[in-house]
């Protein structure tokens, strides 16, 4: 990773930090550009800059990253709905559609995006995508039982699915305890249709398509942050 997309990362989430309200529930995303808006938001807290700000951790390791750094937390248990989720995305278009899941924690994520208030994304600019897969391949976190008959689902579809693996060569196991398949499609088509298929799908249990739920997100690149919308 370059030093200056490294910056970029950075700057994209201290734009989106500044939404942050003192006493709001803040979603906090996974990956190596939400983790700089955590940071953040511990420093603001630390000088009373948020004060009665709660995160709502969107997996385990964002759970413990939090704790380390100082921010109260809470859960669903406690909490309806979080105010603002700040979230990275592996590629997004103009209008916030995205793919997620290349930390893993697709899952989670998607369920703390489905019950926020606002939503947004942070990215470094070379994650735009006029046409979401062009960049970069779409994970789909399924069962272990039965995991090869969603390769063949996915294969099926027209994608090339490959089991994610750790360095060690085992497979990648999500916290919620699923395998992932990294599948890569010359073409997507109909996004929205595969999508809706992809939920239908029994050991399919939730895929990176994250289409229609964040509502802005904040782009750095040479040229600044750009602020996009959903529209
Ligand atoms: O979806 C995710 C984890 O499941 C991450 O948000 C996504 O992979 C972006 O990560 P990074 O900011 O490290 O590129």
């Amino acid at each position: 990773m370059s030093d200056e997309v490294e910056r970029y990362k950075y700057e994209a989430a201290m734009a989106a930090v500044e939404a942050v309200r003192p006493g709001m529930v803040v979603g906090l995303g996974h990956g190596s550009t939400a983790i700089h808006a955590l940071r953040e938001i511990a420093r603001r807290l630390k000088h009373g800059e948020l004060h009665g700000v709660q995160g709502l951790p969107c997996s385990d390791h964002v759970a413990w990253q939090a704790h380390a750094l100082g921010i109260p937390l809470t859960t669903f248990e406690r909490t309806a709905a979080a105010d603002l989720t700040i979230d990275g995305a592996d590629e997004l278009t103009e209008f916030c559609d995205a793919i997620k899941g290349g930390g893993g924690a697709l899952l989670t994520e998607k369920i703390v995006h489905q019950n926020s208030r606002r939503i947004i994304l942070v990215a470094d600019h070379t994650k735009l995508s006029a046409r979401l897969g062009g960049r970069c391949a779409l994970p789909v976190e399924v069962a272990i039982f039965g995991w090869q008959a969603q390769r063949r689902f996915m294969e099926a579809l027209g994608a090339e699915a490959v089991l994610r693996t750790e360095d060690s060569g085992e497979p990648f196991v999500t916290e919620q305890g699923h395998y992932i398949l990294d599948c890569r499609f010359e073409s997507m088509g109909d996004i929205a249709a595969l999508s809706k298929k992809l939920d239908g799908r029994a050991g399919v249990m939730e895929h990176g398509l994250f289409l229609g739920l964040a509502h802005e997100a904040r782009v750095a690149g040479p040229e600044g942050v750009r602020t996009l919308s959903r529209g």
